[in-house]
């Protein structure tokens, strides 16, 4: 693999910084107080053509290959979480498994509105009764006619509550467990269809989390994507490419930690001199720096991998497990350089932290990558 950037993808990297740095960083601290990223966002994120990367023009998108998609996704994830968030659904999760499983109408139905930003997508698998089991699905797809009617309930949706379609899977066949699921996209104005925000989050404040409702939903025989039965592989394979995409936001995360340690140990005086002279604040920095360079390899690895046509499945885990961690480690370490003032909202430290909770817990937990790298490395399941 080159880890030299091509001259493109330079050029993409510093679009996305300086559209953070003008669109984003200003008012990402607001949005978190708020609890809202205002939803103008979607269509910026469209017009400079990052709702469409990876994805055909024929369809709306702007092209480009996974690490130009992964470099994007890191600006994000450096400016803000809750903003990257809606990219690696909307296009990462909701789109790209559009273009991949999508019949011909569905993907003229839906990419062009997903890719310019008219429209949100959001991903719907967990359940309040299943996460890290989400073969175990409950909610249900019965055929009726040229339909189906969906009842059950989905959670922690993000995007949730703004997203104008969702990819939703359900259990359409007596198949026992992940065999028996399907795949649908369901308008979420359909009759049946209702959604309760989640309000109280530790972190990713600005993001629309939402719980759905299914009560009688009607969705056309033709609104399944993939084959009956085969919604849990539509579902892993969009995870696996979601995962990296989930990398990229940690090593943002990591980096912007990065940032914020190394410009106030340079500023901050104790003992008469600046804290970045003592040496145990040195290992700080030199602990997150190390983190960040890791995370950002091991997530490029798994980009050039997707763009050769190569499996990545596990790669993706493995980058997943560790930018996630590394992001959590690396937002706590900063929160340590900032001394008491890290503490306070108005220091950029807190936020990193409790933005970077969750990425350890969601597609899939740090112990499920385990067990996933686990299986691939010693060919016996532990689920
Ligand atoms: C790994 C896992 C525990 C599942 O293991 P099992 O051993 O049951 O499944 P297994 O035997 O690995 O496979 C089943 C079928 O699936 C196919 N396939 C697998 N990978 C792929 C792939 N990469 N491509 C295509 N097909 C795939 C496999 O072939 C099999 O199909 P078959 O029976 O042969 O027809 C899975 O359930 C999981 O991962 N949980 C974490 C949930 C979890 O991650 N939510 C995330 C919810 S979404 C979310 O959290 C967020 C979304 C958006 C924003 C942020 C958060
Ligand atoms: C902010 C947020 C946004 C989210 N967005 C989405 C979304 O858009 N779409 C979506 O479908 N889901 C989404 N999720 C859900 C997320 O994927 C799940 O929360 C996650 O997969 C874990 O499931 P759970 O919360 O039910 O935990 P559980 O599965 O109940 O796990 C609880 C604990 O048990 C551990 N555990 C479980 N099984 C095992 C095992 N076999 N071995 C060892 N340990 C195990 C877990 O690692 C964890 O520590 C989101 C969650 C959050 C918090």
């Amino acid at each position: 693999m080159d880890l030299e950037l091509s001259d493109e993808q330079e050029a993409v990297s510093r679009l996305a910084r300086d559209f953070v740095r003008r669109e984003v960083t200003p008012y990402a601290a607001a949005w978190d107080r708020a609890e809202e990223v205002d939803r103008g966002i979607v269509k910026k994120l469209g017009e400079v053509g990052f709702l469409g990367l990876t994805i055909d023009e024929e369809y709306g998108g702007s092209g480009g290959d996974h690490l130009a998609y992964c470099l994007v996704t890191e600006e994000l994830g450096r400016g803000d979480s809750s903003v990257r968030g809606i990219v690696s659904v909307s296009l990462g999760l909701v789109a790209k498994t559009i273009a991949a499983w999508g019949t011909e109408e569905q993907k003229r139905t839906w990419l062009p509105g997903l890719t310019s930003g008219a429209l949100v997508g959001c991903f719907g698998l967990t359940e309040p009764g299943t996460g890290s089991d989400a073969g175990q699905l409950a909610t249900r797809a019965v055929r009726d006619g040229d339909e189906y009617v969906v009842d059950g309930a989905k959670m922690f949706i993000t995007n949730g509550t703004w997203a104008d379609v969702v990819l939703l899977f359900a259990r359409s066949t007596d198949a026992p467990g992940h065999k028996g699921v399907s795949a649908f996209l369901v308008p979420t104005d359909t009759p049946g269809l209702t959604r309760r925000a989640v309000h109280g989050k530790l972190g990713l404040r600005g993001q629309a989390t939402a719980e759905l409702v299914l009560d009688g939903v009607r969705v056309p025989a033709s609104a399944r994507v993939g084959e009956e039965g085969k919604g849990f592989s539509v579902a892993m394979s969009a995870l696996a490419k979601g995962r990296m995409s989930v990398a990229a936001g940690c090593v943002g995360i990591a980096q912007a930690a990065l940032d914020a340690a190394v410009a106030y140990a340079g500023e901050r005086e104790q003992f008469g001199k600046p804290i970045a002279g003592h040496q145990l604040v040195q290992e700080l920095i030199s602990d997150i720096a190390v983190d960040v360079d890791a995370a950002r390899l091991l997530t490029w690895r798994v980009a050039d991998l997707i763009d050769r046509g190569k499996p990545f499945a596990v790669e993706s885990s493995k980058a997943k497990l560790f930018a996630s961690e590394a992001a959590v480690r690396a937002a706590n370490n900063a929160l340590q350089v900032f001394g008491g003032y890290g503490y306070i909202d108005e220091y950029p430290a807190g936020k990193l932290l409790r933005d970077a909770r969750v990425m350890t817990l969601y597609e899939g937990t740090s112990q499920i990558q385990k067990l996933v790298i686990g299986r691939a490395l010693t060919g016996v399941s532990a689920f």
